[in-house]
């Protein structure tokens, strides 16, 4: 079967995937027998463009480059342009919606209503976007589901690295009763930047952003909206406890000066913005705070886009992993890998 996508916003992230898509086609086509192809990219200010037999993806991405617009793309009969994120997700033969919109974290839209107008129709949505999935999670999983459709959000907490995948999966049958980790790329980017470096918060906060890591509006990561978003996903999917982001207390970076950093130093610590769910009972207690961490912590060690998170288990101990946090290819391959789960579900409902 070859899937039919349609991306909803095309920034870093959206761009991320279709370069694997382009590069790696015939290693997946080889390895996983997964075959794609993109019929549909809707964007906000770059443009939107429809083939239902299919874009080139190379073409797309070459058009944006030179030229800024999507609706540059060469206009064969077939090809519509203009159509917003609903008309395209209702209207493209696409079997399934990925979500690279921004992540709005007062209400999570428009991406949730992309998410429930995906599963009304019967398409399968993978997303990055953390807004749902913070703000709607069961709602949501219960519409799919009615629907026998599926919703990957892999990339949702620590870019590609599996750290939803890897505990629902493999630490099943585990109780996972706390958690504790460094959950967000940008902000653990500016402060080893300017512990290392001795460079200044905006310079660091810059970098961080030209190398595609930043939230668009950066005050989510820097206020600690982020990582609250993400351990409200990591209560409710892999603790299975209801938690709400008002529940978190949040507190981000902003106040940690240079001289915050030399003095850590002294006393043979480090400031790591630390993300932490404790089960108590039937509720989760959870927390975003910036702490001077010993340099024995293993958090410790963990440096730039780097993130890591220990499950504390009931059966194995603490697990502890440990990945990427945040990049345009490492986020990309988040929602490759929810695409080559759906694809190796179909394949084994086709074989029962
Ligand atoms: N960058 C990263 O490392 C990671 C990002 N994420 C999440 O992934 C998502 C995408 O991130 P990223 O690619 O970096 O962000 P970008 O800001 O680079 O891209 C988002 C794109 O979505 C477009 N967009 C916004 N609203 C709409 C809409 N209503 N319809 C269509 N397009 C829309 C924007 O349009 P325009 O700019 O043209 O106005 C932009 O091109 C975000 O939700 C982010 O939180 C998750 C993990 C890691
Ligand atoms: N802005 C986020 C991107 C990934 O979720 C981060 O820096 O971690």
């Amino acid at each position: 079967m070859v899937h039919k996508l349609a991306f909803i916003g095309f920034g870093v992230v959206g761009q991320g995937l279709a370069e694997i898509l382009r590069d790696k086609k015939e290693a997946l086509k080889k390895g996983e027998e997964f075959e794609a192809e993109v019929v549909a990219i809707s964007d906000l200010m770059k443009g939107s463009i429809y083939h239902p037999n299919g874009l080139d993806i190379d073409t797309a991405l070459n058009v944006l480059k030179e030229t800024g617009n999507l609706e540059n793309y060469p206009h064969t009969p077939g090809l519509v342009t203009g159509w917003d994120s609903l008309t395209t997700i209702r209207k493209t033969n696409a079997d399934t919606i990925i979500e690279v919109s921004f992540t709005d974290v007062k209400t999570g839209q428009p991406a949730i209503d992309h998410c429930k107008t995906a599963f009304e129709t019967g398409k399968n949505v993978v997303m990055t976007n953390k807004g749902p999935v913070a703000l709607a999670y069961r709602e949501l999983a219960e519409l799919a589901d009615k629907h026998g459709v599926h919703w990957g959000f892999e990339g949702t907490v620590m870019s590609g690295t599996p750290a939803l995948r890897m505990p629902v999966a493999t630490l099943a049958g585990n109780d996972i009763t706390e958690i504790r980790g460094i959950l967000n790329g940008t902000t653990n980017y500016i402060l080893t930047k300017m512990e290392t470096e001795g460079i200044l918060y905006e310079e660091a906060l810059k970098q961080a952003q030209k190398l595609g890591y930043a939230e668009a509006d950066p005050t989510s990561d820097v206020e600690g909206y982020d990582a609250r978003y993400k351990i409200v996903i990591l209560a409710n999917y892999v603790m299975k406890i209801p938690l709400t982001v008002e529940e978190v207390f949040c507190k981000g970076i902003t106040d940690i000066t240079l001289q915050d950093i030399e003095e850590a130093k002294r006393e043979g610590k480090r400031w790591k913005l630390l993300a932490k769910a404790r089960k108590e009972g039937d509720k989760v207690i959870a927390s975003i705070a910036p702490e001077k961490v010993d340099l024995a912590d293993s958090l410790a060690s963990v440096h730039g886009a780097i993130n890591a998170i220990t499950y504390e288990t009931d059966l194995l101990g603490p697990v502890t992993l440990s990945g990427a946090g945040a990049g345009k290819v490492e986020t990309g391959f988040s929602l490759l890998i929810d695409l080559i789960t759906i694809s190796r579900e179909k394949k084994a409902v086709k074989l029962s």
